[in-house]
């Protein structure tokens, strides 16, 4: 086999050959942005819309059908999201607001999302989030929406209740959580374990088995736990890898989560509509009177057509006493015929439908 192999130097040229090749393309692509950018500004010049999340999505499918490896075609997914976002970047630069501080999982899902052309804002909460973006201050934001572990993050719901912002996108992330503590501290001086209440949760077994005596104190975000231990040689905090990273702390002990499965499900909240990328899902809050039947005659027309649910989840209205308010995500765009059939049908007999959005699934 090895007196086959072309020599070191001889592959080593092929790679420069192709790298000068790969960059003369990126710059053409990148020259064809700028054109894009023109287009857009001479279409609509007072309300250019320079973000297409229905576009993008459509790109990276397209980069993941194609691929043949030998990467793996999320892989190669996620080289063509950096292209894109630098690309994104010289027609405009996004201001992306998220739920911080730096080094939060949300701060993880943005960059995710929209790659590193972006500029990331942390917020202090998801109420500040929704002002920012419903201000213009923000064109974007990020905030978490549910986790396969503990469930829904009911305070991004209720947000929407009070919110004429849109959904735009969804991005998935697998949560690792590691057991964070400064330069020095070892495993019998830890008395105390900061995280977020959540993390707290999805790590409960592996704590009760490892530090049942550790005060477990919850903060505002994992990314918070992890700047409190700093300079708390009798502390430790459980929180992911950029937060290490950030605060300059030491991984004691990796992936210490309960469920390996771990998944944390975010939302992108905008101000513009979305079109249909193909592969889409639509999200509502349907408001009805907590009386026999009244889920039955939601879910009944979206079975008839034949359409996905994907996720329903009720909390009490804010505004009326035994009134509920159903957040469903199902597949499909808002411009799909049937999706306003469904609508159609329920408008006349609910308290209230108001529509969140229509953006595409998740792609990475
Ligand atoms: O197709 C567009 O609308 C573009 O602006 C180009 C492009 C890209 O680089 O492919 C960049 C940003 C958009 O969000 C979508 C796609």
């Amino acid at each position: 086999m090895t007196e086959t192999l072309p020599s070191l130097d001889d592959v080593r040229q092929s790679i420069d050959r192709l790298d000068g090749e790969i960059q003369t393309l990126i710059s053409e692509r990148a020259r064809c942005a700028q054109q894009v950018a023109h287009i857009k500004l001479r279409e609509s010049p007072e309300t250019t819309v320079f973000y297409r999340p229905e576009r993008e999505a459509q790109v990276l499918q397209k980069v993941m059908a194609r691929n043949a490896g030998p990467l793996h075609p999320e892989t190669m997914a996620r080289l063509f999201r950096e292209i894109m976002s630098a690309c994104l970047a010289l027609e405009h630069t996004l201001n992306i607001a998220f739920l911080g501080p730096n080094g939060t999982f949300t701060q993880t899902a943005a960059v995710k999302h929209f790659g590193h052309g972006v500029n990331t804002s942390p917020l202090a909460t998801i109420d500040e989030v929704f002002r920012e973006v419903a201000a213009g201050s923000a064109d974007y934001g990020v905030v978490p929406v549910e986790n396969s572990t503990e469930g829904m993050v009911s305070h991004t719901l209720d947000s929407f209740l009070n919110s004429n912002l849109r959904i735009i996108g969804e991005v998935e992330l697998r949560i690792h959580h590691h057991l964070l503590v400064g330069e020095g501290t070892k495993t019998e001086s830890i008395s105390r374990i900061y995280s977020h209440q959540q993390s707290l949760a999805q790590c409960r077994q592996w704590l009760d088995a490892n530090f049942p005596r550790a005060e477990r104190v919850a903060v505002s975000s994992n990314a918070e736990a992890a700047r409190r231990v700093n300079g708390e040689w009798h502390s430790a905090a459980i929180a992911g890898e950029t937060a290490a990273e950030i605060y300059g702390l030491k991984q004691l002990h990796q992936r210490i989560e309960d469920n390996p499965n771990n998944t944390t499900r975010f939302l992108i909240i905008g101000r513009e509509a979305v079109s249909a990328s193909g592969t889409d899902k639509t999200s509502i809050i349907i408001t009805a009177k907590n009386q026999p039947g009244a889920l039955f005659t939601i879910l009944e027309p979206f079975h008839r057509r034949g359409i996905n649910l994907t996720r329903i989840e009720s909390r009490p209205s804010k505004h009326d006493i035994w009134t509920y308010a159903f957040f469903i995500d199902f597949e499909g765009h808002q411009d799909d015929a049937a999706v306003q059939e469904v609508m159609a049908e329920l408008e006349p007999r609910m308290r209230e439908v108001k529509w969140l959005g229509s953006y595409p699934k998740a792609v990475l």
